[in-house]
């Protein structure tokens, strides 16, 4: 049974699903990291939000982890990076807390722009202080939005309802969606230059950190809201303090900060700036929304493989998995083959989709088969790692697909380019295809020649130049080793011409049989393959 491990304070409905998915969920909110990465290898999945923190240590400490499952949108507290090195997926929920979020965000550009939570102390402290707050009227302002994406635009919606204009700088944002959703797509610059309000909706990373710097906000008209419910990196916070106190700022409101828990801050006891504890996701319907997405996508993975919403790994619908599941086994197991018989690494790897399997999503078998090809020189590596690896690495892949399958009604062919060594005279493409046939994946080409057979989990793979008394000789020599023969499989280019024997064996033969095999005339190459 899959056990995970719900590090930050998530509603029961989370629990609830593992639970009735047949998942054992552990409940450990606030460990510190040791005491995280003490406990990590006992668990599949990681269910966090945003206060746990699994960044390398703990993914290197959590041997058995497959799932880090995030309950909001922002994922810059996991190492996504560790994460797929290890082959651990990693997934959010990107609009189960959009709504949410969007509403603090103009809860908290109307509570800047009228100072309500320093009206409503003087007020509850007895001093009714009518004439401290003349606030701003929002009606007819700009509103400047860094990042339109899920949060940005429900914010920009909402700003229209209340008849602001609203421009946004997101590189990413299409003329299309910008008309779509009523709003200008500016650069930074004009955004700073004409926003009377500006409202951070982009994650964080190395190109939006600091995007508000003191420089940036210098462009700023002076009376300026700000406010950032995304993160607190995103915001200079020492130049927002100098800007409140020297009123080139009218009013700041975040509910992220550069440090958090904040407990402290340059910001805090500022003029007209208003703080919250990182509240933006807090509603009941929010955090209800992420904690059943949340658990479910974990539960789908761990239970058949379905990916949803994963940043390192392409998706595959619950529906898809079980169709997905032969050919990601036929694709894993042609990479492998074509890894273990490349001695000298590859320069470059094609994948051919022929038939039914063309039409279906590819990804995840073209992942599978670069975790097959990279096992036998990189060793841990999955589908989630593979291709990172392969595209860290240097070496080219492209695919290619047709509908028509000459042969079978499905087939997939990995070609991988070998480089020239000083050894070999092997140089240029090497090519494997195979089918599934009634759900079991089947190899039906080595080498450009047909054969035909199912893999076993050991096998003798032989490349010889077919003439009369070799199998014979082959047999023999598998005999006076013991060696039991459970498959055999022949193909041969043409009378006398190369040829190719694979044969499925019971157990692993001992190294000095290659080195015989190696030595029998006729054998070009003889490898003992594992599947
Ligand atoms: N305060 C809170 O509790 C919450 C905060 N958040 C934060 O809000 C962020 C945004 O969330 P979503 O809108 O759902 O994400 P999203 O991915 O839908 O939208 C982000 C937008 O930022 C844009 N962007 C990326 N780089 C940019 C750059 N250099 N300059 C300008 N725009 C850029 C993207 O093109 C995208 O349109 C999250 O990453 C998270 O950090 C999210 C939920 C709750
Ligand atoms: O989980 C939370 O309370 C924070 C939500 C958040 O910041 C996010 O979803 O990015």
């Amino acid at each position: 049974m899959p056990k995970v491990l719900i590090a930050d304070d998530l509603s029961q409905a989370a629990v609830d699903i593992f639970t009735n998915r047949g998942i054992e969920a552990d409940i450990k909110v606030g460990l510190s990291k040791d005491e995280l990465i003490a406990i990590a290898d006992q668990y599949d999945g990681l269910a966090v939000r945003s206060a746990c923190k699994p960044d390398a240590d703990v993914i290197a400490a959590a041997t058995n982890l497959k799932v880090i499952g995030r309950a909001g949108i922002g994922v810059d507290n996991i190492d996504i990076k560790a994460a797929t090195a290890k082959g651990v997926v990693v997934m959010n929920t990107p609009f189960g807390n959009a709504v949410t979020t969007a509403e603090h965000a103009i809860a908290m550009m109307f509570a800047a722009a009228r100072q309500i939570p320093a009206a409503d102390q003087g007020t509850q402290a007895g001093k009714w202080p009518k004439k401290s707050f003349v606030g701003t009227e929002l009606s007819y302002k700009t509103l400047g939005l860094i990042g339109c994406g899920n949060i940005g635009a429900r914010v920009a919606e909402r700003a229209k309802g209340l008849i602001m204009k609203v421009v946004a700088y997101d590189p990413f944002l299409t003329e299309e969606r910008a008309i779509e959703l009523g709003v200008e797509k500016v650069d930074l610059d004009a955004l700073l230059a004409r926003a009377d309000v500006i409202t951070l909706h982009t994650p964080l990373t190395e190109q939006t950190r600091n995007i508000l710097s003191k420089e940036a906000l210098a462009k700023a008209k002076k009376g300026l809201i700000l406010v950032n419910c995304a993160r607190g990196g995103l915001v200079d916070e020492t130049a927002v303090r100098e800007m409140l106190d020297s009123g080139h700022l009218a009013a700041a409101a975040f509910d992220v900060f550069a440090e958090e828990p904040a407990k402290e801050n340059v910001l805090f006891g500022a003029p007209n700036f208003i703080a919250t504890p990182h509240l933006g996701a807090a509603t009941v319907e929010a955090q209800e929304n992420v904690a059943l997405q949340v658990a479910e996508q974990m539960s789908d993975y761990l239970l058949s493989g379905a990916v949803t919403n994963a940043l390192n790994m392409p998706s595959v619908t619950a529906d898809e998995a079980p169709r997905l599941k032969p050919f990601i086994e036929l694709a894993e197991k042609l990479g492998a083959f074509a890894g273990q018989v490349s001695d000298h690494g590859f320069e470059e790897v094609v994948i051919e989709y022929e038939g039914e399997v063309a039409e279906l999503n590819r990804k995840p078998v073209t992942a599978a088969a670069l975790s097959g090809l990279l096992h036998a020189s990189r060793g841990d590596v999955n589908m989630v790692s593979a291709p990172s690896i392969l595209a860290e690495s240097g070496v080219k892949l492209s695919e290619t697909k047709t509908e028509e399958s000459p042969v079978y009604d499905n087939l997939i062919r990995i070609k991988v380019k070998v480089p020239r060594t000083a050894n070999s005279d092997e140089t240029g493409w090497r090519s494997l295809a195979g089918t599934v046939s009634a759900g079991r994946p089947r190899i039906v080409e080595v080498k450009g020649m047909p054969l035909e057979g199912a893999f076993s989990p050991v096998m003798l793979y032989v490349n010889n130049i077919d003439k009369p008394g070799f199998i014979g000789a082959l047999g023999a020599m598998l005999g006076e080793a013991g060696i039991n023969i459970a498959t055999f499989h022949l193909g041969r280019q043409d009378t006398g011409g190369e040829a190719i024997a694979l044969i499925g064996i019971d157990g692993q033969p001992p190294h000095e049989l290659t080195e015989k095999l190696d030595a029998l005339p006729h054998v070009r190459y003889a490898k003992v393959l594992n599947f």
